[in-house]
């Protein structure tokens, strides 16, 4: 099922550091059913967890008898904010219950909510509070539950086996490892943390990430796609895309100013561009300035991403790359 995880970064001003602004923006208990009708049958259709454990052995959430997802939670009289900075919702014990496939479940099976998200989406919206530190081994220990949401069920799929079993710990190393392979096409590492758990094997890896991660096309391909563009391409084009392939072929290098209305074909010249080049085995960093045009080319990223540039550049920006980092070497 296509889903989105979105991290919301507030504004001074506009943030909610308090148990009681908590309270303002998401609940983690069952609507009253009488005052609040519509949100009660949504959160009962969406919000609930389960049932299982000990009712339903065999939950999508189970994991060598206990549930992933760490359900149920514990019923607290009201939210507050631990000493590291974690939240525990308000979830009383108020006699409500959802019942799903004949088990009653309580506050403890609420996925939190925001109530207005709710009404207006009526779907499935997990909305947290994120720990507030700055320390990744604290944010880690908070939220690896729901970075690790859909891996056992990705393994299952990739592998054909629907009864496939993964412990808590095979799951953590297989998210551990997304996360260094993220980090280190981004020519960082999770060495930088040293309090930070790393995965199995971490280390072992001692090629350059980002020049694997650019090699990493089928060159067959590559020339199937400069044919078919080559055989389309009009004469301006080509007169381009000649002069800049002779320029990379023969390393005499130089900057090109391609400009023409919208919709003439720069964008086919820069794709006939990276194709011929990759077809020769090199390197073609794609960048564009906006993302939706960074799409269009393939394996395209914005500059500012690519080469750390600032997003709000002034005359005393400057790229936070330091030499020996990976991107600047390359
Ligand atoms: N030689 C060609 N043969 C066939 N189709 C072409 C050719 N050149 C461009 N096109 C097609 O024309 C459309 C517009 O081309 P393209 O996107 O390259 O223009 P552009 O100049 O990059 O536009 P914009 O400035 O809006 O980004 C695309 O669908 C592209 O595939």
């Amino acid at each position: 099922m296509p889903h989105a995880h979105i991290l919301a970064f507030m504004e001074k001003g506009s943030k909610f550091p308090t148990a009681d602004d908590i309270d303002k923006i998401i609940s983690a208990e069952i609507p009253d059913k009488t005052v609040d009708p519509d949100l009660y049958v949504i959160v009962g259709d969406c919000m609930m967890h389960g049932p299982c454990g000990a009712a339903k052995k065999d939950n999508v959430c189970m994991v060598n008898g206990k549930c992933s997802k760490m359900f149920p939670k514990p019923l607290n009289i009201r939210t507050s904010i631990d000493a590291n900075g974690f939240p525990a919702y308000m979830r009383r014990i108020d006699g409500r219950f959802i019942e799903k496939n004949g088990i009653r479940l309580d506050n403890g099976f609420v996925v939190p909510y925001n109530r207005d998200l709710m009404l207006r989406y009526r779907a499935h919206m997990n909305v947290e509070w994120c720990v507030q530190t700055r320390a990744p081994h604290v944010v880690w220990e908070a939220t690896w539950e729901y970075l690790t949401d859909d891996i056992l069920y990705k393994k299952r799929r990739e592998t054909g086996r629907p009864d496939m079993n993964l412990t808590i710990e095979q799951i953590k190393n297989i998210a551990l490892n997304e996360i260094e392979n993220y980090l280190l096409s981004n020519g960082r590492s999770l060495k930088k943390w040293p309090h930070m758990p790393k995965p199995e094997n971490f280390g072992d890896y001692n090629g350059n990430r980002l020049i694997d991660d650019e090699l990493n096309y089928v060159v067959e391909d590559q020339l199937k796609e400069n044919e078919r563009l080559m055989a389309m391409i009009t004469d301006e084009q080509r007169g381009v895309y000649e002069q800049i392939l002779d320029a990379v072929l023969n390393d005499s290098g130089g900057v090109f100013f391609l400009y023409g209305y919208g919709g003439t074909g720069k964008t086919f010249v820069y794709r006939a561009l990276s194709s011929a080049i990759r077809s020769k085995g090199l390197i073609v960093l794609n960048t564009a300035s906006s993302g939706i045009a960074a799409l269009l080319l393939e394996r395209g990223r914005t500059a500012h991403s690519r080469f750390g540039i600032p997003i709000d550049a002034d005359e005393f920006s400057t790229c936070r790359k330091l030499s020996q980092d990976q991107i600047m070497q390359n």
